[in-house]
């Protein structure tokens, strides 16, 4: 039989690369759709995972790495960061003054200084040294406090504080899959305090470091244990606790070394740098309380000296990327255990995304001149969107009252396409960035300087309104997101391109790539967290208590169906079904709404013809682009770093998960009531 036409079009040729035929696509579709593209991609040295994802990321990055932009001042600061942050040589040249000549400014590390005590600790406040990383190097730990919009009036800011995200608990059990992050951890800190000594010319006492080192691990696994679980961060309405600042000093003392901390020094010691003024009446949002009663049991047992030691080796490590190759070699060991790369990202990729990440407004224009057209703008929103609606018919476990409510909310989702124009005007991009200005020579002090200007930009934000308008992402990123407070859905310039979208393919593949996206964005809207915010994007119940016990109820048979998944990658280690459910439900939900956008448009505008060099169904086609999307592999380290804490679940799960609880799949491939495509325990919330 000839297996193939004689011409392969571009998508034929690439959907059918990257499948497996051989493989039962009833018995398991991840492995049918994407067996071809596992066999032909080896994951990078450099890269944790590989995904489709990363690769149009790389391209992306290819761009930005070419460029030569045009005169915009704007444009010539992204480029001359950029440059800084390429010249290697220089950077080997600088070994790791730039970091050692401004550990002063944030009262020392102990451990890789003499004389600590007599030269800082005698005026050491705790008060001091967390206000100082906040404001001026973007860094919070053990209190953190940011500037950010009030749950309940989302056209307005205000001061938080709430817990750190330490990197996940288990890691400081240290044992299993994690023994080896420990360990590297604590060897990656003596190193670093080891070369920052011998590069003083201090004398080297391995004992004392290790001594130090070990209080500071002990110290950072009580911390990890007085913080909240993600389980205990899930609900935004019980995080929402508003008082006084002045009620902080009354009801969450905090003492270190019989100091007491002193919230409204602490406060005004950020705020000052900003010229503003805060009240011992200024209202702040506490998240999590608990965490703060813990600590205060924490800090009694230990000293300042730990407590600085912990802070600067805190900051510390994350400038190491930013020094000579001796510096950035003590993190090596430490970043294999995380992630598995045995070597680092190439530079220029990792300046690249850099310089992305942080001038996110001028890379987007110089990718949006260069590689995107305007008709990747017209996308199938309004079908989707018309489909959740009319989807609320069905749903027989919601009442009349909350789907009014719930259509309502769903009409009033603003969504936000491909770039923000204000990025093609010069003057405006000139004006965004007019208060930086970078040396192509000196990249550790361009990042400091970044740090301080994100940071106050953010505090500024206390005494303003809330501009709803702008957009919460750059253009150049490969991905989309939804905005509870602003109720926002955007898709950026970088997503709308194949295997997502390309107005010239089959609008099956693109109703199963972007169009299953559209979905998912709009879904989170209605998910656990994204539920508890109305349309204008405050936290107000808008449900009757019989459909919040009713969407609890659906919710757990998708917790239980996704915790049943373990990961063989992982250790097999079992995905956290709660810690996944808003994704979870994104999924099915967008799945669902693209595959019926898809059914209307063929029902409005005919059958399309038959795709060549590939013998299957437009329905087939619509599944097949949706699971190679999520094609993707990962280290086993990577893996068992982000089942822990990515809040998404894995690609292969993502297919298998959402297509178990689709019947329509199981009718497109004819997939009999046996097979594992077909669960006899269909979960459905949206
Ligand atoms: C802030 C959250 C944004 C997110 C956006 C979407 C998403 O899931 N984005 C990426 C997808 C991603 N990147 C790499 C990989 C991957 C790696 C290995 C194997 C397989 C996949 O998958 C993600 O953040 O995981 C929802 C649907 C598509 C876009 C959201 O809304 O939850
Ligand atoms: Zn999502």
């Amino acid at each position: 039989v000839i297996l193939f036409a004689t011409q392969k079009t571009g998508e034929s040729s690439r959907l059918i690369e990257n499948m497996d035929a051989t493989v039962d696509p009833c018995d398991n579709f991840y492995q049918y759709a994407c067996g071809g593209w596992l066999k032909k991609n080896i994951i990078p040295e450099t890269s944790s995972r590989y995904s489709t994802f990363d690769i149009l990321r790389d391209d992306l990055e290819v761009i930005l790495k070419g460029r030569e932009p045009r005169e915009a001042a704007a444009l010539t600061k992204a480029k001359t960061l950029y440059k800084s942050c390429i010249n290697e040589s220089l950077i080997e040249l600088r070994g790791g003054a730039p970091l050692r000549d401004m550990l002063p400014d944030i009262f020392e590390w102990p451990m890789a200084v003499d004389n600590w005590e007599e030269d800082y600790g005698k005026t050491w406040r705790l008060e001091d040294v967390i206000a100082r990383l906040n404001w001026k190097y973007g860094t919070q730990l053990l209190v953190n406090f940011f500037v950010g919009t009030d749950d309940r009036d989302s056209t307005s800011y205000i001061i938080h504080q709430t817990t750190l995200g330490l990197l996940s608990r288990d890691y400081y059990v240290c044992e299993g899959p994690y023994a080896e992050a420990c360990r590297a951890y604590e060897q990656f800190m003596f190193d670093l305090a080891k070369l920052i000594r011998s590069d003083r010319g201090l004398e080297i006492n391995e004992t004392h470091i290790r001594e130090e080192v070990t209080r500071v691990v002990d110290l950072e696994r009580d911390i990890a244990n007085a913080t909240d679980t993600p389980e205990d961060r899930n609900n935004p309405v019980l995080l929402y606790n508003k008082m006084e600042l002045g009620e902080l000093n009354r009801n969450f003392t905090l003492e270190i070394d019989s100091q007491m901390f002193n919230w409204s020094y602490f406060t005004a010691k950020i705020m000052d740098t900003v010229n503003i003024s805060v009240p011992e009446s200024e209202k702040i949002i506490n998240y999590s309380p608990n965490y703060y009663r813990r600590l205060n049991f924490v800090l009694a047992k230990y000293t300042k000296r730990d407590l600085q030691n912990y802070m600067v080796w805190r900051f510390a490590m994350t400038m190491v990327v930013g020094l000579s190759r001796a510096y950035r070699d003590t993190r090596k060991a430490f970043r294999k255990a995380l992630s598995g790369t045995t070597s680092e990202v190439a530079v220029w990729r990792q300046c690249a995304l850099y310089v992305n990440n942080n001038l996110d407004k001028a890379v987007g224009r110089l990718y949006v001149q260069e590689a995107f057209s305007e008709k990747s703008k017209e996308l199938m929103i309004k079908d989707i969107r018309e489909v959740f609606i009319s989807n609320l018919d069905d749903l027989s476990w919601m009442d009349e009252e909350t789907k009014k409510a719930a259509e309502e909310k769903a009409r009033a989702i603003r969504e936000r396409i491909g770039y923000s124009e204000d990025i093609m005007n010069d003057k405006y991009l000139n004006n965004e960035y007019k208060d930086l200005s970078y040396s192509g020579e000196e990249y550790f002090e361009n990042i400091l300087q970044n740090l301080e200007y994100v940071q106050k930009k953010r505090l500024r934000r206390l005494r303003v309104k809330v501009n709803k308008e702008e957009w919460v992402t750059g253009a150049a990123v490969v991905n989309a997101f939804y905005s509870a407070s602003k109720n926002q859905i955007v898709f950026p310039a970088g997503i709308l391109q194949p295997p997502f979208f390309n107005k010239g393919q089959p609008k099956s593949l693109n109703y199963g790539g972007i169009g299953m996206v559209i979905g998912h964005e709009i879904t989170h809207g209605f998910d656990d967290n994204g539920r508890n915010y109305d349309k204008d994007g405050d936290l107000k119940d808008w449900w009757t208590p019989e459909s919040i016990h009713r969407f609890l109820e659906l919710s757990k048979c998708i917790v239980d169906q996704y915790s049943n998944f373990s990961w063989d990658l992982a250790n097999g280690l079992h995905l956290n079904g709660n810690n996944t459910l808003g994704e979870n439900i994104a999924d099915n939900g967008g799945i669902r709404q693209a595959y019926q956008a898809y059914k209307n448009f063929v029902k409005q505008h005919g059958e399309e013809p038959q795709l060549p060099g590939i013998d299957l169904s437009h329905d087939q086609l619509f599944f097949l682009n949706f699971a190679q999307i999520w094609c993707g592999s990962h280290r086993p380290e990577q893996a068992v770093n982000s089942i822990k804490v990515d809040v998404h679940s894995p690609g292969m799960f993502r297919v298998l998960g959402s297509l178990q609880n689709f019947p329509e799949f199981a009718k497109a491939f004819n997939c009999n009531k046996s097979s594992n495509m077909v669960s006899d325990n269909v979960c459905r919330v949206w």
